[in-house]
């Protein structure tokens, strides 16, 4: 759209209330005065920035933002600064965030889990096809668009919304055992990832959950799954999770072949990927 070539200012835009705040700002929805275009407006503070040395990660985060474009990946539309902040003009998610339906309704259904996956999965597909790895994927980063289409909307500046929520920063359940003894990471973590969601979707927890940080540690060095008896889960559901969240990243189950797997096939809603 236009906003790729204009150099817009925060007076191109009439901003509403803050959807979430975190360590680096806060975001607002926003409206583009002339077009009313409803946007989501990233505020970042740059003495945040300086302090923490992030310039050149946010250069890198919002490039490849930029070059995204995927149904399943919030649109980063542009950006702007002033004195003392950094704005960025986001894709506005209607729907909210995932995590908060999650934590609403307990778990998914099969259905919804298996959409989401699947939606997951192609965005992934399409952003290790443009040599993009490790999108920090977790619930805190999925949003949902006004028909409940998945939105991958991170890119490192995750926010902490305003109601009760984890600390983000500590928890290390979502990262795979490479990540996590630090060793090189190649695409394969994002599979792994996939599988930590697919069972958190499905039981409403994670699946190496611990009190503290040294025994989730231990639980996903050990790859510590069980599957508890309840809420009924089905054996391909539990079959899929079981073949990503393999230690070897090079034995976990392919995008591609994700995507074919029963549970999937079975489940996904295909008006929705
Ligand atoms: Cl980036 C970006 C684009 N769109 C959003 C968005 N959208 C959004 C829409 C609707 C509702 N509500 C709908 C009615 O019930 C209450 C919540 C919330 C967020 N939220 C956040 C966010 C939310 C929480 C914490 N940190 C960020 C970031 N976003």
């Amino acid at each position: 759209p236009e906003s790729v070539k204009r150099d817009w200012s925060i007076n191109d835009f009439e901003v509403g209330r803050p959807l979430g705040k975190g360590k680096f700002g806060r975001v607002y929805v926003a409206r583009e005065t002339k077009t009313k275009y409803i946007v989501a407006l990233k505020v970042i503070f740059k003495e945040q920035i300086e302090k923490y040395k992030l310039l050149h990660q946010l250069k890198r985060e919002m490039t490849i933002q930029t070059s995204l474009h995927h149904p399943h990946v919030l649109r980063l539309y542009g950006w702007f600064h002033d004195a003392e902040r950094i704005f960025l003009i986001l894709e506005y998610a209607h729907g909210g965030e995932l995590y908060g339906e999650l934590q609403r309704s307990g778990h998914f259904s099969e259905q919804k889990a298996a959409t989401y996956i699947a939606s997951l999965t192609h965005a992934l597909a399409y952003c290790h096809e443009k040599h993009v790895i490790h999108r920090d994927i977790k619930p805190e980063n999925l949003l949902l668009d006004h028909e409940g289409r998945l939105k991958i909307a991170d890119f490192g500046w995750s926010v902490q919304s305003t109601n009760k929520r984890r600390t983000m920063c500590g928890t290390l359940d979502y990262l795979a055992p490479e990540m996590v003894e630090n060793r090189p990471h190649d695409y394969a973590v994002d599979n792994w990832t996939l599988g930590v969601l697919c069972y958190e979707f499905l039981y409403g927890s994670p699946p190496f959950e611990a009190d503290g940080q040294a025994d989730t540690f231990r639980r996903i060095m050990k790859v510590d799954l069980a599957f508890p008896s309840t809420p009924q889960v089905s054996a391909e559901a539990k079959d899929l999770i079981t073949l990503l969240l393999v230690k070897d990243s090079a034995k976990r189950l392919s995008l591609e072949k994700i995507l074919e797997h029963p549970w999937i096939v079975l489940n996904a809603d295909p008006n929705l990927i």
